[in-house]
């Protein structure tokens, strides 16, 4: 039996250590406050056990880990009709590039690239009554978690200086993918990317993709078909341009976040979280790969 505890206690040492070279995103103003040296890991255990150290029990903005949220929610609510305005292709490129968009009519290469999940968040805004609020409601209910909210804040500042998303938009319109108005778009999509979780309600947020589909609660919130094609999502392009290496280096299905978040999951046996703020070159943890790349390799534990 392995022990969980010391083995993430070995890597945050082991990491706090490790010279950081990352950088904490700053095109974000509202981001940059935040200090560098923080690092927290939350595992879970489908059986529900729970590990923690470090700073695991504090806020940070999700911001594009909730690229799977949403995508979840709207894959419930429209089923396969989704691929017709989204691939499921990796881009190698970096999150926020347009240059396929306009090779390929339009149509984002996936779902958690920027311009895909901004064609996921019109899908929300024609779909919910009221999709801000539905939204959170969704998330909640994932992780039975009233506490869980937007950071106003956060998502204002990314409002005003989101030029290369309202770039994004504006493209998507043209090619007539968006049905709502840009401006409704991305104030939903702001929203969600300044949801704040810390690590263990990561963790809990996404229980339902290694249980089936059942969140931590045993509700079924969406069908094993639908976490199996979430799952390989994740594993081609959560990470962007580095999805390769995160498969090469950790070996699991995973999503970041420019606020210095990764979730990553092995289905039918655990759900980790690790925060880390800064970030390397292509916009992921520094130390959150590490950790993660470190936690497989000590309890091999992976989908390989
Ligand atoms: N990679 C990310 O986390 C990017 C999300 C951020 N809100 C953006 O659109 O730029």
């Amino acid at each position: 039996m392995l022990n969980y505890q010391a083995i993430l206690e070995e890597i945050h040492t082991s990491l706090k250590k490790t010279k950081n070279t990352g950088e904490i995103a700053s095109y974000i103003p509202e981001l940059a406050n935040v200090p560098k040296n923080k690092l927290g890991i939350h595992l879970q255990l489908i059986t529900g056990e729970n590990y923690s150290v470090g700073d695991a029990s504090e806020k940070f903005s999700i911001q594009s880990i909730s690229k799977v949220l949403s995508l979840a929610k709207a894959f419930q609510l429209v089923g396969n009709d989704l691929w017709k305005r989204v691939d499921v292709e990796p881009s190698g490129n970096p999150f926020n590039h347009l240059s396929l968009l306009e090779l390929e009519d339009g149509i984002p290469r996936n779902p958690l690239i920027n311009s895909g999940a901004i064609v996921i968040a019109d899908v929300l805004l024609s779909h919910l009554k009221n999709p801000k609020e539905d939204f959170l409601n969704f998330v909640r209910e994932l992780t039975h978690d009233e506490t869980i909210s937007y950071n106003e804040k956060i998502a204002e500042s990314e409002r005003v200086t989101g030029f290369n998303n309202y770039a994004a938009a504006n493209l998507l319109k043209a090619y007539g993918n968006l049905q709502n108005k840009v401006e409704d778009v991305l104030d939903f999509y702001f929203h969600q990317c300044s949801i704040m979780m810390d690590c263990r309600q990561l963790t809990n947020a996404f229980f339902v993709f290694a249980h089936k589909g059942k969140c931590i609660k045993d509700v079924q919130h969406l069908t094993s078909s639908q976490v199996k094609r979430i799952n390989a999502i994740m594993l081609t392009c959560g990470f962007y341009d580095e999805a390769g290496e995160f498969a090469f280096e950790v070996g699991l299905p995973g999503k970041s976040g420019v606020g210095g978040g990764i979730v990553a999951l092995l289905p039918h046996c655990f759900t980790i979280a690790t925060w880390a703020p800064a970030l390397n070159p292509k916009g992921n943890s520094f130390l959150g790969m590490q950790a993660l790349e470190q936690f497989t390799t000590k309890t091999k534990l992976s989908i390989f």
